[in-house]
């Protein structure tokens, strides 16, 4: 219930307000409507004076006239008033707050004035950094200079400067831009603030005194060109802190994950950019306003003069209006701001020189070899991916980095440039952060000379690199042997697959996690020279090219990584037909006056010094450049060292050396002390295995050797049979040995006595008879030399008996199921036909080819293009009732073998 006087209020109210309705219906409207007008001039004075500021105010030359009016009179009064008023109020508790709040927070060169700092080297603060660093001073406007507080503004850490000038004020707005560039280098230790500078007009660079720092590095001066690179630089910053400094600690910004460190992890870098006060074109602007957004979390920072940007980012802004007097978004209207007077340009470049030196100096040697191993060796895990520092950058590490973004890497750099010392870098690198369950590495050379054969036991050093499992040298002729790693490596990925399958899994790193007792190590395969493995257009050209395609689009995810080195990329023509394989290889590696295997605008690799390397994880876009010093890997004492040390504390298994320059030994070979089969050569395979030939009981179970290349003929037919000595006891088998040229005599007499060694019953035979082979229950094996050679003899016929061709094709036909095998030497395919005849295709069912050309072999293949073009001491098996494309091999030597009594 509303109490009387309630409700009496409320009769009043509604009595008002009909009076007032009715006062305007009798016209009392027209004073209420001045009334308003009077007071709508009256704030929009009020506006002006506010917005122009009452110390501006009250310069106006018209003010006298306005005030004239009572109106703005009691206006002004009362704006002076209340102005006083709060001055009051702020000189007495806010102005000694805010000169506290600087002292606190700008502390040491940040705030000091440059007597009490300039020219000392800065020191390590740990973690700590001034919060706000001090440009100049302010004061109210109309307030006594004595009034004035120290003006500071945030920055490292928190964001970014704009100094808008106008002409008369450049020379106050490079003092606050020199003052403050070296208050933040006073205030570290020399290296932890690294500056950039752009000038849209000039050549030379503004802030003269500051150039001594260009020569430690502290202080790059960029084209007024080239404002896409510097823009591209800090962005490739900005990523690289974030895919390692944030990434590693779980925080988002690098001040938190120094905090976490417990030390400064990267250094700052600021960028001061001179413009004209334009807009730039608006790529450009957008990638402007990109890096002043998150740069500041990253711990890069735009200082702009007369750059437009937009207020997307942590900003604060000093406007100049005149020479002297500025306007500060901290402080706001009303609030007078000057720049420091300059410091003497002789102390500060004396002390730019000092900071530069202590550089320098604190740097110490240039970096070796060892500054890129790690302190403990083999402690990485390579779940995610493999990483280490490969060379550095003005003393600072610079990483490579082989993961699911960067699976494979293109490395390039004309002869002479380094390449080979950067892949030892980066391999050392691995080798002694990753121990053997952790990487394997497959190394390839396809130069001529035994760049990584170091890495395998020798005879001077017996050491090998533990992670090696395969060393490849001198394959420049031999590009099967590329093949051979390239199929290696999709077995092995199919494996990886399958296992990823069975544990519904799809990454390498999910893999580990979900089988933690397997063992699953990263692969990185190494081809130098890769281009070699398209040298001409063959069918290993073809295969070549899809299996690479392979291993690269699938072997991301596996944890298979290539690195692919080359002098010229651009000659690569199956290559580019594979754009899967270039798009893969996400890192990319120039060397010095590399071409293409960076982006065609990217030409950091033309004005690369000596030793250098452009590292860019970006497939070769400009920002994604970093360049690093390397240092050298590959003369004594560096790689060979580091090798020795790993060798003795974690050498496992020895790795496989494929040497194409070296004829393997048959004694020694593995599979010669217990033959699975009869051997004929060394395939070319990953695995150290050798060719061997099927030997049943069955037609066609010969062997035809065709060729005039003698040595190796005669050591193909020489390793069947001293295989086949091994694998059968003495009574269990017969051999034959014929032959039909004197020279060979010698040889074939050693063949006997090597077999009757080991107990075997050889029946030698040096006339042209063919004889019969009574089934004795027992293989026979009939090593016929030189058949052609025979021939002559073998078709003259005597009476009307058959001839003694009749009977060694009657012996080919009919011996195999009998368990008798003709091993023969042809010396050519023609002289293997005359001897078949017509019908006898078949009954040879597989050959060893030497220097005998590809296309005249087609006939003897069951209707395969044989691709072979010969080359010394290598040899093309094909066997029908097994292969479907023939093995290269490579014939041992046999030396050893045929005289045991003198090894
Ligand atoms: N960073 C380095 N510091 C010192 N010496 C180096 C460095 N890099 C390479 N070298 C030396 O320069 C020479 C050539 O280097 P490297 O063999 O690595 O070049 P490459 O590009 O592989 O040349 P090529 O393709 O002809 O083999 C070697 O003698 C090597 O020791």
């Amino acid at each position: 219930m509303l109490g009387r006087r309630e409700r009496r209020d409320r009769a009043t109210e509604a009595f008002n307000r009909l009076r007032t309705v009715l006062n305007r219906a009798l016209g009392a409207a027209a004073g209420a409507r001045e009334r308003a007008e009077v007071r709508k001039r009256q704030l929009e004075f009020e506006r002006e004076v506010q917005r122009v500021g009452l110390g501006a105010a009250a310069l106006d030359p018209e003010l006298a006239e306005k005030l004239a009016d009572p109106a703005f009179a009691q206006v002004w009064a009362r704006i002076n008033a209340e102005r006083d008023e709060s001055y009051v109020e702020w000189r007495a508790e806010g102005l000694g707050a805010v000169r506290e709040l600087v002292a606190a927070e700008a502390w040491g060169p940040a705030g000091a004035h440059w007597e009490h700092w300039l020219g000392a080297i800065g020191q390590d603060p740990g973690v700590r950094s001034p919060r706000l660093w001090r440009i100049g001073s302010a004061q109210v406007e109309h307030a006594s200079p004595a009034d004035g507080f120290p003006l500071a503004v945030p920055l490292l850490d928190q964001g970014n400067l704009r100094l808008n000038s106008v002409p008369e004020a450049r020379a106050a707005v490079d003092s606050i831009v020199e003052t403050l560039l070296l208050r933040l280098l006073s205030t570290f230790t020399p290296g932890l603030v690294r500056l950039h500078l752009w000038d849209i007009g000039h050549l030379t660079g503004p802030l003269p005194n500051l150039h001594p720092l260009t020569a430690g590095g502290l202080l790059v001066v960029h084209d007024p060109t080239r404002l896409d690179d510097l823009l591209g630089l800090l962005a490739g910053h900005i990523r690289k802190v974030h895919a390692n400094a944030l990434r590693a600690s779980g925080r988002t910004t690098l001040r938190e994950a120094c905090e976490v460190a417990g030390r400064r992890v990267e250094p700052w870098r600021v960028a001061v950019l001179f413009g004209n006060g334009e807009r730039l074109a608006d790529e450009q602007y957008r990638e402007l306003n990109r890096v002043a957004r998150t740069g500041p979390d990253a711990g890069v920072h735009l200082i702009l003069v007369d750059m437009p940007v937009s207020a997307s980012s942590p900003l604060e802004t000093v406007s100049f209006t005149d020479a002297e007097r500025a306007t500060a978004s901290i402080t706001g209207p009303g609030i007078v701001v000057r720049a420091d007077p300059p410091m003497p340009p002789g102390i500060v470049s004396r002390a730019a020189a000092a900071i530069r030196d202590d550089v320098v100096v604190r740097r110490g040697r240039p970096r070796s070899f060892v500054d890129l191993l790690p302190d403990e060796l083999g402690r990485g895990s390579s779940r995610e991916e493999l990483r280490t520092v490969i060379g550095f950058d003005e003393g600072e590490p610079v990483e490579v980095v082989l993961g699911d973004a960067t699976p494979h890497a293109l490395v390039a750099g004309p002869s002479g440039s380094g390449k080979t010392n950067f892949l030892y870098a980066m391999l050392g690198g691995f080798a002694a952060r990753y121990p053997p369950d952790e990487l394997e590495l497959y190394l390839l050379d396809f130069k001529e000379g035994v760049s990584f054969a170091g890495l395998t036991p020798g005879r001077k050093d017996p050491s090998w690199l533990p992670q090696a499992r395969l060393v490849g040298v001198n394959v420049n002729t031999d590009r099967e042997f590329g093949l051979a790693l390239l199929r290696y490596l999709t077995r092995e990925l199919a494996r990886r697959a399958e296992a990823a399958k069975r544990q519904e899994v799809t990454k390498l790193a999910e893999l580990r996690d979900a089988e933690p007792e397997a063992r699953w190590p990263r692969i990185v395969a190494v081809i130098d020279e890769f281009q070699a493995l398209f040298g001409s257009r063959d069918q290993i050209t073809q295969q070549a090219a899809a299996l690479l395609e392979d291993v690269a689009r699938r072997g991301r995810s596996q944890g298979i990584h290539l690195v692919l080195a080359s002098q010229d990329i651009a000659g690569i023509e199956a290559f580019w037909g594979k754009p899967a394989v270039y798009d893969q290889c996400t890192l990319r590696i120039a060397m010095p006056k590399a071409k293409r295997v960076l982006t065609d605008d990217n030409y950091a690799p033309v004005s690369l010094p000596r030793w250098h390397a452009v590292i860019n994880h970006d497939s070769g876009v400009p920002h994604g450049n970093e360049v690093a010093h390397v240092p050298d890997a590959s003369s004594r004492g560096t790689f060979d060292e580091l090798q020795q040390r790993l060798w003795r504390e974690q050498a496992g298994a020895v790795p496989r050396l494929f040497d194409g320059a070296h004829q393997p030994d048959l004694a020694s070979a593995p599979e010669f002390a217990h033959p699975s089969g009869p051997l004929l050569g060394q395939v070319i395979a990953v695995e150290d295995s050798a060719a061997t030939l099927r030997v049943e009981p069955a037609p066609g179970r010969n062997l035809a050797v065709l060729g005039t290349a003698q040595n190796d003929a005669l050591s193909i037919l020489d390793s069947l049979a001293l295989s086949l000595g091994k694998i059968h006891r003495g009574e269990n088998c017969e051999f034959h040995l014929w032959c039909a040229v004197a020279s060979l005599n010698e040889h074939v007499a050693l063949v006997q006595h090597a077999l009757e060694d080991m107990g075997h019953r050889v029946h030698p035979r040096f006339d042209s008879v063919i004889p019969d082979f009574p089934d004795n229950g027992v293989p026979q094996f009939v090593f016929f030399y030189a058949v052609d050679a025979a021939h002559p003899v073998l078709e003259v016929k005597e009476g009307f008996g058959p001839s003694g061709l009749d009977r060694l094709r009657a012996l080919l036909k009919n011996g195999p199921a009998n368990h008798v095998h003709t091993f023969g030497w042809w010396r050519g395919v023609g002289r293997l036909k005359d001897t078949l005849g017509f019908a006898g295709t078949d009954d040879v069912g597989a050959w060893v080819a030497l220097d005998v050309q590809g296309a005249e072999l087609n006939a003897l293949a069951a209707g395969q293009i044989v691709d072979w073009s010969p080359r010394p001491h290598r040899a093309i098996f094909f066997d029908r009732s097994t292969h479907s494309r023939p093995d290269v091999l490579i014939p041992f030597d046999t030396t050893t073998a045929l005289h045991p009594e003198e090894s």
